[in-house]
């Protein structure tokens, strides 16, 4: 695993309880070790005011020396200066994002090992794979492929893995177990408090 991959934080402005600077702050005190800024779905903001948050938390990161990762946007990669993107199978397609960033960090998101296949993955720095368990995070969420999906995918892959998808206290340990690191939205941002949302997966 890649140290940043450990206890990676991602949210929008829709997933937060409390204002969303205050939940990075919180979580990269809890001890995060990488952020990606996911500002989709209901609720969500667009145009000037996400590009506003935006700046606001990669900020915090490059405070705290946190890797700032761009969801889906390729164009918002360059206005916020982000360390790395990551993009599912539905979203640009991996080639076109390595051609334009050579050095960028780039995630890919694997379900099966079937998409992994038929992917150019070798392009990808890491794979996010999921959904593990059960999310209400996403709505559009692929089926649930339990810690045998996960590792189905490790094995074959040779890159590291995040997992990702219905990660919390009670099952961390299962995916722990695997060597992965672990990538959660609701465990952290629905928190009533993100530093022991985090500290409790760690
Ligand atoms: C670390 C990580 N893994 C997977 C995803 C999901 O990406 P994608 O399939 O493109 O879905 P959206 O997040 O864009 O709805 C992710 N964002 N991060
Ligand atoms: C953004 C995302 N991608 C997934 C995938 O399976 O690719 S699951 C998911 C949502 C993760 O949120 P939570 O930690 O609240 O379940
Ligand atoms: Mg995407």
């Amino acid at each position: 695993m890649i140290d940043y991959l450990h206890t990676y934080f991602i949210m929008g402005s829709q997933n937060c309880k409390k204002d969303p600077v205050e939940t990075l702050r919180r979580a990269i005190r809890g001890g995060i070790t990488a952020f990606q800024f996911r500002e989709k779905g209901e609720g969500s903001l667009t145009g000037a005011e996400k590009v506003k948050l935006g700046h606001r938390l990669r900020e915090e990161c490059r405070e705290h020396g946190i890797p700032f990762f761009v969801n889906d946007d390729i164009e918002l990669v360059s206005e916020w200066k982000a360390d790395g993107v990551h993009i599912g199978q539905e979203d640009t397609e991996i080639e076109k994002v390595r051609d334009r960033f050579p050095d960028l960090i780039i995630g890919l998101s694997v379900s099966t090992p079937e998409e992994l296949e038929q992917s150019r993955y070798e392009l990808a720095d890491y794979l996010g794979v999921g959904p593990v368990f059960k999310t209400s995070s996403k709505e559009d969420a692929k089926d649930v492929i339990g810690i045998e999906g996960l590792r189905a995918i490790q094995n074959r892959a040779g890159l590291p893995v995040v997992a990702i998808g219905g990660i919390h206290e009670g099952n961390v340990q299962k995916v722990r177990e695997t060597g992965a690191g672990i990538s959660v939205i609701s465990a952290i941002a629905s928190n009533e408090d993100p530093v022991s949302g985090v500290q409790r997966l760690l």
